[in-house]
């Protein structure tokens, strides 16, 4: 049994696939029918009977009857394709009752149909003489064009241009069908088209009656030859060949790719029988010998391609094979149906056919969509394409006034971006400080019961300042105290921190320790500074020169920008002083040169008056001591009694020194101003703590404390210190009228906010605060009368009042920011505010000393902790956030250090 390989799995798919065209290069087998003609009449009469039985719709058997002269065949059964799960293959053996159109519905119109989808195809019929070729190939022809006009008619969207052509090959000759004058035809090698047929009649069909007429011309045309049974038994290999061009079904990819092209060939090729059979002599002869030539060619070459070996195929061996190259083992779909007739004499040749079907089987093609660009399609696509084209440009009017428009919008973006990163970037270097500092600091408020209630009091009163959160950083941090000396914290800029006791501690000795002799005010004590501690704040001579230096450069810088946006007539003296460096060693040797300290020491003392202060500039106590301590040219009896007093208890201090003194009040002052909201904050506040400590029973020893803070408001002069509110004669305690005196005279004197914050941490709510806010009350007191005092002394108001002078500074400050924000590029006042920060950074120690006018204390640790807030908050307004949170600019470039 000769069993031929299955490949009925591509074409079970093909089947499945509902037939549809080859979308790419897809290797596939050659397609083999078996077909089994019937007996005719001659043969009958003959009773050479059928020895051939199709036993399935692949298999034929040969029955071998037994008789003697027969001889026995080696194989008698062959199988084409198995039977698939789903179909079966293509590969068939149609018995002598299956008619033409069962062959070819069931093996060939799938491949004949390939046409109009682009892919070549042939189908062939191979076998002996009178076996049924022309009788089947007939057939199948109409059949397939039958069905390619009906495809045709089926797809009016598309295009189709059918072509027909007709040629024979006999005794290796080609010659053309269509034209019966021709003679033999030339075989040429195109590069493009491969092999073609010279001058090979090729009719346009315009339908499908056309193409009949047609091949009934090539029939007749056909070298036939009569038999005796007179019928016309074919001499030549016939190929009739239609060509379909067409546009695809996807018109996109049509204007893509250009139109299909492709050829179905229906190839009846001449009896297959032995050349000895057809022999006879003469012409037949020679006949034979080229019939068996090309068919030998066509057995060689199929026998190669079977092999599927890389050798070289003998395409070129004869006519036939050259022309159906493409058809044998190239870009075709294949199929070839093997006639055979079921005679008993014929068994021979039936047998050789049945092997060649074999052979053929094991044959693969490359069938593939042939997309074929014209010349006359490819000037239709590019004539489309410059119409689309030129519309387009026709369509596009560029809008230049708004290609501008979106070119500004762009350039505005970019800028905001701009900002926006530097934005992020000041915050983020913000919150990085702020959270180092926040773990450092971090220290729980005064009053353990007060806290909760006196947060949000005191978050809005702090929330109402300028520098809100600079302040509330101080309050929550200031009180940590650690080993570290002041000059640290000076030249680092990091969190405050001191050595030493509770500073709260100080206070509360203070008041437990108010004796009459205190009822003297303490006033300004600014040389309280204790010897061990002279020298963590006393500045060295470089420091001195290097800060001079800075504030000259600065104060340089600062003046010649203003003088260019505004004239300098126009700049105040008063920012001039306030740019000055602080005068500290040049003061001992220009006091006298200076006439408003000469107007200090020498004006007599005038009664205290709460007026508002004049404008004037900066001369500070400190100085006036010093001239005091080092010049006993200074008389006594011409300073105010309120300064004689001071120097008095000064004077009798022991280790005192003067070289602490070294106020730039300013720098303090321009930092943050107080508010009138502040003080009503600060007023509810301290009123609730006053109903709370009323509650509170009154013990002994408290009792005690509040009498003598009582006494403590007389003075040493006998006179009734204005706004003392603890009334002696009725023995109540008037709280709230003591806090507002305080915060009057605050407002008076214009006491930095920082420094109310301070005191209101020192209110606990209970009843020994009346210490504290006597305490307070009379150093606002001598605060007020010192300096108000002197302002009326000139006679002229334009003495002694340093807060007037900060305000009057911070406001020239603003203006003068304002201008410099109008008249200079972001360049130069970025230039401008560093030096401004440096400025600010040289100052800490002046700032630091500056606290101690405030705070006012005898207790060093007071003094310490004082200076250590001011530095803290000068520390946190660093380098990058100094000009944006003093001046309010927001754009600076971020700079660390
Ligand atoms: N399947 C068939 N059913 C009925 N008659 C058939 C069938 N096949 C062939 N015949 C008849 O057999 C005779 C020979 O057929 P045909 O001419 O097609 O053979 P052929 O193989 O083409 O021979 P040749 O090679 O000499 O041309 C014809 O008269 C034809 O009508």
């Amino acid at each position: 049994m000769v069993r031929i390989r299955d490949t009925t799995s591509m074409a079970d798919a093909r089947e499945q696939q509902g037939n549809t065209a080859l979308s790419h290069a897809e290797e596939e087998r050659i397609f083999v029918s078996i077909r089994v003609r019937p007996l005719n009449e001659r043969e009958r009469a003959r009773h050479d009977m059928s020895d051939w039985e199709c036993v399935s719709g692949n298999t034929i058997k040969f029955k071998n009857s037994g008789h003697a002269e027969q001889r026995p065949l080696s194989m008698d059964t062959y199988t084409f394709g198995e039977k698939h799960e789903d179909a079966l293959s293509m590969d068939r053996v149609f018995g002598d009752r299956c008619d033409t159109r069962q062959v070819y519905e069931q093996g060939i119109k799938d491949v004949a149909l390939s046409v109009v989808r682009g892919v070549n195809s042939s189908i062939f019929a191979y076998g002996q003489t009178s076996s049924g070729k022309t009788h089947t190939m007939t057939g199948i022809t109409e059949y397939a064009v039958r069905d390619i006009y009906e495809y045709i008619e089926k797809h009016k969207d598309r295009e189709f241009v059918v072509k027909f052509s007709a040629m024979e090959i006999y005794n290796e000759a080609v010659r053309d069908l269509l034209n019966a004058a021709a003679t033999s035809l030339r075989i040429l090698d195109d590069p493009e088209k491969g092999t073609v047929v010279e001058k090979l009649t090729e009719e346009t069909l315009a339908e499908r009656r056309q193409l009949q007429q047609l091949l009934s011309i090539c029939a007749a045309a056909r070298t036939t030859e009569e038999t005796a049974m007179n019928e016309a038994s074919s001499r030549s290999h016939q190929i009739l060949r239609l060509t379909v061009e067409s546009n695809p079904c996807d018109y996109a990819d049509a204007a893509r790719s250009g139109a299909l092209f492709a050829s179905v060939n229906f190839v009846d090729l001449a009896g297959s029988e032995r050349a000895s059979q057809a022999l006879s002599a003469g012409t037949r002869l020679r006949e034979g010998s080229h019939i068996n030539r090309s068919l030998l060619s066509l057995g060689t070459v199929i026998r190669k391609l079977s092999k599927g070996r890389n050798e070289h195929v003998p395409y070129r061996d004869s006519k036939l094979t050259r022309i159906l190259q493409n058809s044998l083992g190239g870009n075709a779909r294949t199929a070839i149906i093997c006639t055979i007739s079921p005679a008993r004499s014929q068994s021979e040749q039936s047998r050789n056919t049945l092997l060649f079907a074999g052979c053929a089987k094991q044959v693969t093609t490359n069938a593939r969509v042939n997309q074929v660009m014209s010349d006359k399609v490819l000037v239709k696509q590019l004539q489309k394409e410059l119409a689309r084209l030129e519309n387009e440009l026709k369509s596009f009017t560029p809008n230049t006034a708004l290609l501008k428009e979106r070119e500004l919008q762009i350039q505005k973006m970019e800028k905001e971006i701009k900002e926006l990163t530097r934005e992020r970037d000041l915050f983020q270097s913000r919150a990085q400080n702020m959270l180092k500092s926040d773990g450092k600091d971090r220290i729980p408020r005064v009053g353990k019961d007060s806290a909760s209630e006196s947060s949000g009091l005191a978050n809005d009163l702090f929330r109402r300042t300028d520098s809100a959160s600079e302040t509330l950083e101080i309050t929550t941090s200031s009180l940590h105290h650690t080993g570290n000396s002041e000059d640290d914290f000076l030249l680092d800029g990091n969190s405050p921190t001191f050595a030493g006791p509770d500073p709260f501690h100080g206070w509360e000795e203070m008041a437990s320790i108010a004796e009459p002799d205190c009822e003297e005010v303490p006033c300004i004590e600014i040389k309280e500074v204790e010897t061990n501690h002279k020298t963590d704040v006393k500045p060295s001579p470089e420091n001195e020169q290097s800060e001079l230096n800075t504030f000259d450069n600065t104060s340089d810088l600062t003046m010649d920008l203003l003088k260019k946006s505004n004239g300098a007539s126009e700049t105040d003296p008063h920012v001039l002083d306030a740019m000055s460096p602080p005068q500290i060693d040049k003061v001992d040797q220009e006091t006298s040169k200076n006439p408003q300290i000469s107007n200090l020491e020498q004006e007599p003392a005038t009664p205290p008056q709460l007026e508002e202060p004049a404008q004037v500039s900066v001369t500070l106590p400190t100085e006036i001591e010093r001239k005091n301590s080092t010049s006993s040219a200074c008389s006594e009896d011409k300073l105010p009694e309120s300064k004689l007093q001071t120097r008095k208890r000064m004077s009798s201090r022991k280790n005192s020194s003067s070289d602490d003194i070294n106020v730039s009040i300013e720098d303090v002052e321009s930092l943050w101003d107080s508010d009138a909201e502040d003080n009503a904050s600060v007023l509810n506040f301290v009123v609730g703590m006053n109903e709370r400590a009323k509650q509170k029973p009154l013990d002994e020893d408290m009792d005690d404390l509040m009498v003598r803070a009582r006494t403590s408001g007389i003075n040493k002069r006998g006179n009734k210190v204005k706004g003392i509110g603890y009334n002696g004669a009725h023995g109540d305690y008037n709280f709230e009228r003591q806090l507002r005196d305080t915060i009057q005279l605050w407002d008076a004197c214009n006491i930095p906010l920082v420094h109310r914050s301070y005191f209101y941490l020192l209110i606990k709510g209970e009843i020994s605060d009346a210490v504290y806010l006597d305490v307070e009350l009379r150093r606002l007191s001598f605060l007020k009368d010192t300096f108000f005092s002197a302002t009326n002394s000139t006679g002229h108001g334009s003495d002694v009042t340093p807060n007037s002078s900060l305000m009057s500074l911070n406001r020239e400050r603003k203006m003068l920011s304002k201008q410099v924000h109008k008249k200079f590029s972001w360049k130069e006042r970025n230039e401008l505010y560093l030096k401004w920060d440096v400025d600010l950074k040289s100052k800490h120690r002046s700032v630091q000393l500056a606290w101690r006018l405030w705070t006012n204390t005898k207790d060093l640790n007071h003094v310490r902790e004082s200076a250590a807030l001011v530095a803290k908050l000068v520390g946190f307004i660093n380098a990058a956030e100094a000009p944006k949170k003093i001046f309010g600019f927001g754009f600076l470039s971020r700079r660390t250090t």
